[in-house]
């Protein structure tokens, strides 16, 4: 926490939290709950950071982030997306910035991979870990991936499958956890329900992600308490959008909600600046 600010120290701080959201201490004494004794983060900019951004960075500048964030102490970087260049032109030169890169012993450098093209395309430039991701919103998933949920299903199986010949691991996302920019609420059973279904599938780790960034610490805890009758919490991660100030009180949430037996939970963070999304750097900060 040495470099962290002093303002972010005060988000992180438990009687802040406590002073914001009072019926939290309630909850935290019934439950019993403390913190994990180990958190992963999972640095996301150079993909999630960046796919947005209209002006498309040029790919030194790319390779050079993610060089210089494997110099931090990370140890998973998501490093780009095998996405279809017409949808994300930002995330064209994938192969480049994959291959570009100086590898690292102690990190790791998940790609995006919505298909068994991608996942195949992935391999080929040198990917060694994988994430697919589905969404708990059907028109968010029409919207982002050009299919329905049961459709993404049938995908991300193709591609577990095939990842499981080649021993390689493969990350789940389910976006719009805590709420969907086209149909508003999500109910936390419908979070819960693709999942699971994805975990069934084969994904070592499910990162529910707050999309959007409208979560607030009280729909973390619901929607958490309803996932985690269904996958067990330390296969769960949580991927918080900064949109409107919440991502590090809900990540704090999220936290506490982890017994010390579950050692491993791993967030991300994502910063959203209007309807730019300029993320990430902030989670190498938590
Ligand atoms: C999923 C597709 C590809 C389906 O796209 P589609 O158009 O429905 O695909 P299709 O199967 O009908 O194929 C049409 C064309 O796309 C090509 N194609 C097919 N697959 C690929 C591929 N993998 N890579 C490159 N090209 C591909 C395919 O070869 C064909 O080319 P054509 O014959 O017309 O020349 C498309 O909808 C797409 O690329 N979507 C991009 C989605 C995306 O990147 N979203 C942002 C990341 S998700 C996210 O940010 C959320 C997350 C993870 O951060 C968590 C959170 O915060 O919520």
């Amino acid at each position: 926490m040495g470099n962290v600010p002093t303002t972010v120290k005060h988000c992180l701080s438990y009687e802040q939290l406590i002073g914001d959201y009072p019926w939290l201490r309630h909850w935290l004494q019934e439950e019993k709950v403390g913190y994990p004794e180990f958190v992963k983060i999972v640095e996301v900019g150079p993909r999630d950071g960046l796919q947005n951004e209209k002006e498309i960075v040029p790919t030194g500048v790319k390779i050079q982030l993610i060089d210089m964030l494997s110099g931090t102490g990370l140890s998973v970087i998501e490093a780009t997306s095998f996405v279809s260049s017409k949808w994300v032109p930002q995330m064209a030169d994938h192969t480049d910035v994959l291959r570009g890169i100086q590898r690292a012993p102690h990190v790791r450098y998940p790609v995006l991979t919505p298909n068994l093209q991608g996942f195949q395309d992935a391999v080929a430039a040198g990917a060694t870990e994988v994430a697919v991701f589905g969404s708990a919103s059907e028109t968010f998933s029409k919207k982002n991936i050009n299919c329905s949920i049961d459709e993404s299903m049938l995908r991300f199986e193709e591609v577990i499958n095939t990842a499981k010949e080649r021993q390689i691991p493969v990350r789940g996302y389910v976006s719009c956890a805590l709420g969907c920019p086209h149909e508003g609420d999500i109910k936390p059973s419908k979070v819960a329900e693709v999942a699971k279904r994805l975990y069934e599938m084969g994904c070592y780790e499910i990162s529910l992600a707050d999309t959007i960034g409208v979560g607030t610490p009280g729909s973390m805890l619901k929607m958490l308490q309803g996932v985690k009758k269904e996958v067990p919490i330390n296969a769960l991660a949580v991927h918080c959008h900064d949109t409107y100030g919440q991502a590090l009180p809900n990540i704090l949430t999220a936290l506490q909600i982890i017994r010390k037996k579950h050692y491993k939970f791993l967030p991300t963070v994502g910063k959203t600046t209007g309807s730019k999304h300029v993320k990430a750097t902030t989670a190498s900060s938590v």
